[in-house]
């Protein structure tokens, strides 16, 4: 078995949803794949009003596939110290296709207000490892362990783009989605997380490679790239207008600063991903501003490095459950 559904970035590429459908008849949700996470939780008619603002609601009394987990409950908080927790049903879900007849859905009772404000995203699909799914009393499978039995092959591939459209496929892999080799990289998965080691980065298509470990996340649900802060030093430091700004919380430069230059990270076996020099310009600082809050900023809060989106989107990645590894490809 297989399956294929678009993911679609919001404003900034702040986060990329996708369609899904949950229950019978089926009720369509847009969610966030976040393989930083491993519940699957959306939001409910369980919630109170004044938590929801827009959001799409996952109705258990409506869907005659629901079952209540009598007893069962999750919470969950997530690094930016957002959270959310509520009641656990069983019920079918189908993502592109590609349906599991008994997944867990996390029904929320109660979501931070930063989920609250976020009125285009309905909830979480976690695609990390089940060993740190919430559920209690006894943890539940991510979607993808549930499905993978079933697959072609056992494994899922994210290709987010800048600005567009983009694509997850469960259960093969698209060889026109991605260009040259992919080069694969072990995984370390005790942590719950796709844990993996880069052998250094290069700045500039000038600068020298360093070759200094670097050990991360490959995680669809965190917006920016952390990373060390000698890292973010030796990026930034080729930057004319860079600077850190403390009352932004980190370093911003001159949106259209020509000195900008490209980041590349070593993969494996010599392969390195280019990021493009205007993927780093993230976002106006204010509106009237002609500086940029960066892309790039420092892992020192979260105390390991974050593949998040701005690197994953220059790259074509295949998350191997099978095989506990990582591809990447250029694209
Ligand atoms: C932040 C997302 C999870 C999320 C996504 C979206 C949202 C909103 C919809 C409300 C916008 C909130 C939360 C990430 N997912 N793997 C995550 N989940 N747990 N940790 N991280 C990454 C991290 C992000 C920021 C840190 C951090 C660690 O440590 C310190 O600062």
């Amino acid at each position: 078995d297989r399956g294929s559904v678009q993911n679609s970035p919001k404003s900034y590429d702040v986060e990329y949803l996708m369609p899904v459908s949950l229950g019978t008849p089926a009720q369509q949700l847009n969610l966030d794949l976040d393989t930083g996470s491993s519940d699957f939780w959306v939001f409910s008619t369980l919630l109170k009003e004044s938590m929801i603002n827009g959001q799409t609601l996952y109705d258990p009394n409506a869907s005659t596939t629901a079952d209540k987990m009598e007893g069962y409950s999750w919470k969950i908080t997530y690094g930016d110290q957002s959270y959310s927790s509520g009641d656990v049903y069983v019920d079918t879900v189908t993502i592109g296709d590609l349906t599991v007849s008994t997944q867990a859905v996390e029904a929320a009772r109660e979501v931070s207000e930063e989920f609250t404000a976020d009125s285009d995203n309905d909830g979480l699909v976690g695609l990390g490892f089940g060993i740190i799914n919430t559920v209690m009393p006894y943890k539940q499978k991510t979607f993808f362990e549930k499905a993978m039995p079933g697959l072609d092959s056992p494994v899922f591939t994210a290709d987010l783009k800048s600005g567009a459209p983009g694509r997850y496929n469960f259960g093969y892999i698209d060889d026109g989605a991605y260009t040259g080799n992919i080069t694969y990289v072990p995984v370390n998965s005790s942590d719950g997380f796709w844990s993996w080691v880069s052998p250094g980065f290069q700045v500039g298509t000038t600068g020298s490679f360093n070759s200094t470990r670097i050990h991360g996340i490959a995680d669809t649900g965190t917006t920016l790239l952390l990373l060390p802060e000698g890292v973010c030093e030796a990026f930034y430091g080729r930057i004319a207008s860079a600077k850190y700004d403390a009352s932004q919380g980190g370093y911003t430069f001159e949106c259209n600063d020509s000195t900008t230059p490209d980041f590349y990270f070593g993969t494996g076996n010599g392969q390195m991903i280019r990021i493009p020099g205007s993927y780093l310009a993230y976002s106006k600082t204010d509106t009237s501003s002609l500086r940029c809050f960066g892309g790039m900023q420092s892992d020192s809060g979260v105390g390991f490095t974050i593949w998040g989106d701005i690197a994953l989107k220059a790259a074509f990645i295949v998350f191997d459950q099978g095989s506990e590894r990582l591809g990447w490809a250029e694209k």
